[in-house]
């Protein structure tokens, strides 16, 4: 058995004669975090929703843990929890009311209900308000419930569409540390958002969708690759002169140096550098006063993407 979750060769959904996916190509890993990225409209919802065996492809292949969700969506249900922005609950009946519902609707029987449950809410750090209301719980703690009715099916996959939307930032802290515990449990993670920094701060890879293709795919740090060019700045403060920048500009992940008067220069570079920089600067004779690096965030990779839109596209 391989250890890819979600596969999608050419997946295309047309609605009449608009396309709203078109040849997607997606690979996901199991225990990876997977981000969606992309902008209102550009398809995600609709991928989803044939990752979910909620609508049918007008064309291509999805296998989701080597399911056809078309084919086989009970099955794939079984296995896949779905976490939408907001999760409905009987706001009148307490958490645990609300899992033993949702695990009866599941087919999961006692014993094992009660333990998963408990297993559940302690997963999600609500063990303490089990049998409290849900109409007194804030929206971080409905948002974890929320992840709590997924858990209790023991999925493989969570399939997460702007998780964090309403949350108020200590809230969206508590939810992305959840959302690193799950991926410790072995659980694979795909999350579809705007909120780029969230994006940045725990998926291992994203995809960039943009009319309905995905346009860029990979790290943070490839992605910056590619559409930004040098993925690293790195700030070098060295006495040494025209020597220093000349022995920069020679090492051969260096993409350019700019120089900000004579000790200041901002390299953009492929990889990180900062090793060979300070080797190169005292091999030109230079004295090294300072070296900083910083990675350019999502939030530039997608906006310059957006700005420049139609030609990275045309490569992509
Ligand atoms: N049932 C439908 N019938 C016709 N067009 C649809 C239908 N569902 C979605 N679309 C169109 O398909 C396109 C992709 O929509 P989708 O909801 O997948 O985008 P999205 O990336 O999820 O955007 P958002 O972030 O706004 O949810 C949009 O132009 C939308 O209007």
């Amino acid at each position: 058995m391989t250890d890819v979750v979600i596969e999608c060769h050419d997946l295309t959904k047309q609605y009449g004669t608009f396309t709203a996916v078109d040849h997607l190509n997606m690979t996901v890993r199991k225990g990876e975090i997977f981000g969606l990225l992309g902008p209102n409209g550009a398809g995600k919802t609709t991928t989803i929703l044939m990752l979910l065996g909620l609508t049918e492809p007008t064309s291509g292949s999805v296998r989701v843990l080597g399911l056809d969700p078309a084919r086989q969506p009970l099955s794939v249900k079984a296995r896949v929890g779905y976490l939408p922005d907001q999760v409905g609950f009987y706001d009148n009946l307490t958490a645990r009311e609300n899992l033993n519902y949702i695990a009866k609707l599941n087919g999961i029987r006692e014993p094992d209900m009660s333990k998963r449950i408990a297993a559940a809410l302690e997963q999600v750090g609500l063990s303490h308000v089990t049998d409290r209301r849900v109409k007194t719980f804030s929206r971080g703690m409905r948002q974890r419930l929320g992840v709590a009715e997924v858990l209790i099916k023991q999925p493989q996959l969570i399939i997460m569409d702007e998780p964090t939307l309403a949350l108020d930032p200590e809230a969206v802290r508590e939810f992305l540390d959840l959302i690193r515990q799950l991926k410790a449990s072995g659980i694979t993670i795909l999350l579809s958002s705007h909120l780029l920094q969230q994006v940045q701060a725990i998926c291992d890879r994203v995809g960039l969708f943009h009319k309905g293709r995905m346009v860029l795919e990979g790290t943070v740090s490839e992605l910056a690759q590619r559409v930004l060019g040098g993925a690293y700045r790195i700030h070098v403060e060295a006495e040494g002169g025209d020597a220093v920048a000349a022995a920069l500009r020679s090492l051969p992940d260096v993409l350019n140096v700019s120089a900000n008067g004579t000790h200041f220069y901002h390299v953009e570079a492929r990889t990180d550098v900062r090793a060979e920089i300070a080797r190169k600067v005292i091999e030109a004779g230079g004295r090294l006063l300072g070296l900083s690096v910083d990675t350019p965030g999502l939030d530039e990779v997608y906006t310059r993407y957006f700005q420049k839109g139609a030609a990275y596209a045309a490569s992509a």
